[in-house]
């Protein structure tokens, strides 16, 4: 079997729109690759607008116009069987839910308000598992105890739980078809910090259960650092470094890299920590050559006009022309 159940390869989709005659084209997702293996938790960061949802949206092939696939290729495996995304949309819609399942931003919102939770079970998993009523109703349950929740919730309307309660619903809903792989964005970040740890550790523990893989969104570096097995850093529609999570958190490599965990707080230590200067570009009209160079304080003159390529480096992979001579902060 392939190790690898996911492959992207130069992907590259653009917002594009045409106001009163004038184009106008957001590279939000330009020239990514990576594989995510068999049984990984990918976690994928970035700051605001740096182009994580479109990436993952393109992966799960929930992209509607203006955003378009404009090159490159999103291809899983699942079971020796290759599915690819954009070549074969058909083939998609049959995999999702069985093979694939994607926790959008908000996703709490796929619960009606003005129906019982169990319609929801009903409505997106029933026709997928070829099961009689009967065991389909017997086979929610034990996956609503296996993952903390009382049945009786089924008889609830949305209004009637708690934030918490509601993600984890929405995660039994993801997961009780057993999927291969699920596709997450954000799936804790409505959430206060101590129910986002609960929902965090049932994620990590149904992904070990089933085997499945994972690939997930969020900028909270924290949440990277409790579940992910490795991470991809994401600045303006770039993979710029990607690796095993420790390794990334221990010893970046992309001055981006090295901000974004050395802004984080830690205990014991009352330092200010320093923002980073300036915005993340502008999509529509980036920087010539390393996208970050504007922003970062290694930058030379090469850098202003030549893209790094995101080449082999340690235990992972990194874009910059300056790589591992930056330390965390
Ligand atoms: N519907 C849209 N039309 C045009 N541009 C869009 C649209 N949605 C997003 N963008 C642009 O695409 C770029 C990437 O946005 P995206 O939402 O993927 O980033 P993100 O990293 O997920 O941000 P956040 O963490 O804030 O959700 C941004 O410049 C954003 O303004």
């Amino acid at each position: 079997m392939n190790a690898d159940v996911l492959k992207v390869e130069g992907l590259k989709a653009y917002y594009q729109m045409n106001y009163f005659g004038v184009r106008r084209e957001v590279r939000a997702v330009d020239d990514v690759s990576l594989t995510i293996r068999r049984n990984e938790i990918y976690g994928i960061a970035g700051e605001s607008s740096s182009g994580k949802s479109s990436l993952i949206k393109t992966i799960a092939g929930a992209i509607t116009p203006p955003l378009r696939v404009v090159d490159g290729s999103v291809k899983f495996d699942f079971d020796g069987r290759t599915l690819d995304v954009y070549a074969e949309p058909q083939a998609m819609k049959g995999a999702r839910w069985q093979n694939l399942s994607y926790i959008m931003q908000g996703s709490m919102n796929v619960l009606n308000p003005v129906r019982k939770v169990k319609h929801a079970f009903h409505d997106f998993a029933f026709k997928h598992m070829g099961l009689s009523e009967r065991d389909f109703w017997a086979k929610v349950e034990q996956h609503l105890q296996r993952i903390g929740l009382d049945p009786r919730v089924l008889e609830s309307y949305p209004h009637q739980l708690s934030g918490g309660m509601r993600q984890r619903l929405t995660i039994a809903l993801a997961t009780v078809c057993e999927p291969d792989f699920i596709i997450a964005d954000e799936p804790t970040t409505a959430l206060d910090v101590l129910v986002q740890q609960d929902v965090l550790a049932l994620i990590k523990d149904v992904q070990r259960r089933m085997g499945a893989s994972i690939i997930f969104v969020t900028h909270d570096m924290t949440v990277h650092a409790a579940i992910a097995d490795r991470i991809g850093i994401v600045y303006a529609g770039r993979l710029v470094e990607e690796g095993p999570t420790l390794d990334v958190f221990r010893r970046p490599q992309h001055p981006y890299t090295a901000h974004l965990i050395g802004s984080l707080p830690r205990i014991g230590d009352s330092r200010k920590r320093s923002a980073l200067p300036g915005k993340p570009p502008n999509l529509a009209d980036p920087p010539s050559g390393c996208r970050f160079h504007p922003r970062c304080p290694l930058a030379i003159d090469k850098c202003k006009t030549d893209n790094p390529a995101l080449l082999p480096r340690q235990t992972g992979r990194v874009a910059c022309w300056r790589a591992g001579e930056v330390e965390a902060a």
